[in-house]
C-alpha cells in the first residue's frame, strides 16, 4: 500500500506521516528531506542554488538514503555516506531549497530514488506531488493544509525550543514569528507556482484543512482513510505493491473537500480557535454555532432557539399531528445517562427532521441534524440552519470537520439526527446507497445508535411540491444498538455490522408502522 500525503511546508505532513508510519507499520519517506539533502549539497559545493545546469548536475551525482532512527526516532538522512540530519534543517537550506527543487532534472533525479526506495515496501510518503507525479496511484492520496498563520504559528513555536501541540503553547517572538510567516507564504507561492510539479491536489486527493485539529485528529482522520481502504479492498496489513508506486488497484475516487477551515483568517500570532473554547457573546460565526453546545451559546440566540422551536412545536401538532411510539421510554433512557446518541431514520421529506427537533426541545433534548452543506445557498439560509443547531456536512466526502463536531456534541450529551439514505426516498422499490458515516461517528463518540422510523409524511407533499398539506405523522423509536451488541470485533467489521443493523432496523420499523397504519406511506 501506498499512502500519499502532500501539502504545504508546516502542515503536519512529517509529524502524521512519522506517526502514521509506527501505527500501521508502513515505511516513511520523507521526500522534502531529499530536496533539502541536494540543496545542502550545492551550497557545500559552491553551486549556486539559481544555476540549474549546475544544481542538475549535483543532483545525479549525489544519492540520497534513509537509516532507521535509534530508538524509534526520525530516520537519519544520509547524503552519499554522511549524515545530514541536522544539516539540512538550517536557515540557509530553507532559503534555496525551492530553487533547487524547482529544476527539472533535480525533480527526475530525486522521484527516480524516491520509486527505488519505495519498491517492495508499503509506504507513506510525504512532500509536495507525491499523489501526483511520484506515485499517481497510491491507493489513500491525502492534501493536507493549514492557514499559513496556523502553520507560522507552529514552526514559530518549534524553533523557540516549543511544542505546538501543547495546550498552553504560544508564540513569545511576535517579530520571529511575522519572519517565519513571509517564509512561508514565499515558499508556498514558489513551491506552488514552479513549471514542474507544482504543489497541489492531485484530483482524488482527499483534502483535510488541519487548522483547527489537533495532531491526533488529524492522524486519526487518515488512518481512518486507510482502514477504510484496507477494509474495502480485503488487503492485509503486511500487503505490498508489485512495482513502486505502480499498483494495480485503483484509487478510492474519494473526493476533494471538507474541512474547509472557516474561521477567519488571523493576522496576529493567536492559537486557532477551539471548539471548547467558551462562545463569545457578540460577533459569532456560523462556525461558533457548530461547533458549541446549543446551552453554550449566547443567551439572545439560546432565547432565539426556544423562541423558534416552542412556535414549530406548536404548528407542527396541530397541523400535523404526530406521536412518536416508544418516544417516552427513548427520553427517559436519555436521561438516565450522560451521552447522547446518534438517531438514524428514513428519510422522505424536510417534515421530519423539524418534527423531530421540536420533539427531543420539548422534551428537554438537544437533537441536532446533520443537513447538506448544498442547502446553504445563501447567508441567510446557512443562519437558519446554524440557529436551529443543525450541523452541516460535505456529502461524498471524508468530512471530518462534521464527524468532530458531531461526537463532541453527543460527548456533550446532545443527540444528532443522521438520515443515511441521503437523499428523499418516496418510492418503495428506490433503494439508495446507504452513507455509513453515522456508525463511525457513534463508534468516535463511544455511543450507540437509535434507529427511527416515520410514516405519513409523504402525504404532505404528494407530488414533492409546497405547499405541505395537513395530515397525521407517526414515528416509531427502535431500541439503541450497542457495539457490544453486534458480536463482532476490529474496528472497520464493526461499522459494516452497525450500518447494516440500524438500517434494517429502520425499515423493519417503518414496516411495522405501515401495517398498524395501513394506506401510510
Ligand atoms: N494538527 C497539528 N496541530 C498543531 N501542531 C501540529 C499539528 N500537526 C503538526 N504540528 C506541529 O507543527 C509543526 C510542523 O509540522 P511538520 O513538521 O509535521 O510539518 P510539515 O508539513 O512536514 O512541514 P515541512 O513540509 O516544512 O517539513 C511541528 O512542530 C508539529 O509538531
Ligand atoms: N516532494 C517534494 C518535497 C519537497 N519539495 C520541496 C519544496 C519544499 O519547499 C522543500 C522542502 O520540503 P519540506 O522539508 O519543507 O517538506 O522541498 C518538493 O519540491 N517536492
Amino acid at each position: 500500500m501506498i499512502v500519499a500525503i502532500d501539502g504545504p511546508a508546516g502542515s503536519g505532513k512529517s509529524t502524521v506521516a512519522r506517526a502514521l508510519a509506527a501505527r500501521e507499520g508502513l515505511t516513511y519517506l520523507d521526500t522534502g528531506a531529499m530536496y533539502r539533502a541536494v540543496t545542502l549539497a550545492c551550497l557545500e559545493r559552491g553551486v549556486d542554488p539559481a544555476d540549474a545546469d549546475a544544481v542538475a548536475e549535483v543532483a545525479k551525482a549525489v544519492r540520497v538514503s534513509f537509516a532507521p532512527g535509534d530508538g524509534g526516532a526520525a530516520p537519519r538522512v544520509l547524503l552519499d555516506i554522511q549524515d545530514v540530519t541536522e544539516a539540512i534543517r538550517t536557515a540557509e537550506v530553507d532559503r534555496a531549497v525551492s530553487a533547487v527543487s524547482a529544476v527539472p532534472a533535480v525533480r527526475e533525479a530525486m522521484v527516480a530514488q524516491q520509486r527505488r526506495i519505495a519498491e517492495g515496501h508499503d509506504v507513506v510518503a510525504e512532500g509536495r506531488d507525491i499523489g501526483t507525479v511520484v506515485f499517481p496511484k497510491a491507493e489513500v492520496k491525502v492534501f493536507l493544509s493549514a492557514d499559513p498563520e496556523a502553520r507560522a504559528w507552529r514552526r514559530a513555536i518549534e524553533r523557540e525550543g516549543g511544542d505546538p501541540t501543547a495546550p498552553d503553547a504560544k508564540v513569545h517572538d511576535k517579530k520571529a514569528y511575522k519572519r517565519v510567516l513571509a517564509d512561508i507564504k514565499s515558499r508556498d507561492a514558489q513551491d506552488s507556482a514552479r513549471d514542474t510539479s507544482p504543489l497541489k491536489p492531485a484530483d482524488d486527493a482527499v483534502r483535510l484543512d488541519s487548522t483547527k485539529l489537533t495532531k491526533d485528529e488529524t492522524l486519526d482522520a487518515i488512518a481512518a482513510l486507510v482502514d477504510q481502504r484496507r477494509g474495502r479492498s480485503g488487503e492485509s496489513r503486511s500487503s505490498t505493491v508489485g512495482r513502486s508506486g505502480e499498483s494495480q488497484s485503483s484509487n478510492p475516487g474519494q473526493k476533494a473537500l471538507s474541512e474547509a477551515s472557516g474561521g477567519k483568517k488571523g493576522k496576529t500570532a493567536k492559537r486557532p480557535k477551539k471548539a471548547d473554547e467558551p462562545m463569545r457573546a457578540f460577533h459569532c460565526d456560523f462556525d461558533d454555532y457548530f461547533d458549541h453546545g446549543i446551552d453554550q451559546w449566547p443567551l439572545p440566540s439560546r432565547a432565539w432557539h426556544n423562541f423558534m422551536c416552542g412556535v414549530v412545536y406548536g404548528f407542527t401538532k396541530l397541523y400535523w399531528p404526530w406521536v412518536f411510539e416508544g418516544g417516552e421510554e427513548f427520553m427517559e433512557e436519555l436521561a438516565r445517562r450522560d451521552k447522547g446518541t446518534v438517531i438514524v431514520q428514513n428519510h422522505v421529506s424536510m417534515v421530519e427532521p423539524v418534527i423531530t427537533v421540536v420533539w427531543g426541545w420539548r422534551h428537554g433534548v438537544h437533537i441536532r441534524p446533520v443537513y447538506k452543506k448544498e442547502f446553504e445557498k445563501n447567508d441567510l439560509l446557512t443562519w437558519v440552519f446554524s440557529r436551529t443547531g443543525a450541523i452541516p456536512v460535505n456529502r461524498g466526502t471524508a468530512d471530518l470537520k462534521m464527524a468532530r463536531r458531531c461526537q463532541r456534541a453527543i460527548q456533550r450529551g446532545e443527540s444528532v439526527l443522521i438520515y443515511p439514505e441521503g437523499t428523499r426516498i418516496r418510492e418503495d422499490d428506490k433503494k439508495a446507497p446507504i452513507h455509513g458515516g453515522f456508525a463511525l461517528i457513534a463508534q468516535m463518540a463511544r455511543t450507540d445508535v437509535t434507529p427511527m422510523a416515520v410514516i405519513g409524511v409523504r402525504a404532505v407533499t404528494p407530488d414533492n411540491k409546497l405547499p405541505a398539506r395537513p395530515h397525521h405523522v407517526w414515528f416509531k423509536v427502535g431500541r439503541p444498538i450497542s457495539f457490544g451488541e453486534l458480536g463482532v470485533k476490529g474496528r472497520r467489521q464493526q461499522l459494516d455490522a452497525m450500518e447494516q443493523r440500524a438500517m434494517d432496523r429502520v425499515w423493519r420499523l417503518r414496516a411495522q408502522l405501515r401495517a398498524e397504519h395501513p394506506g401510510e406511506w
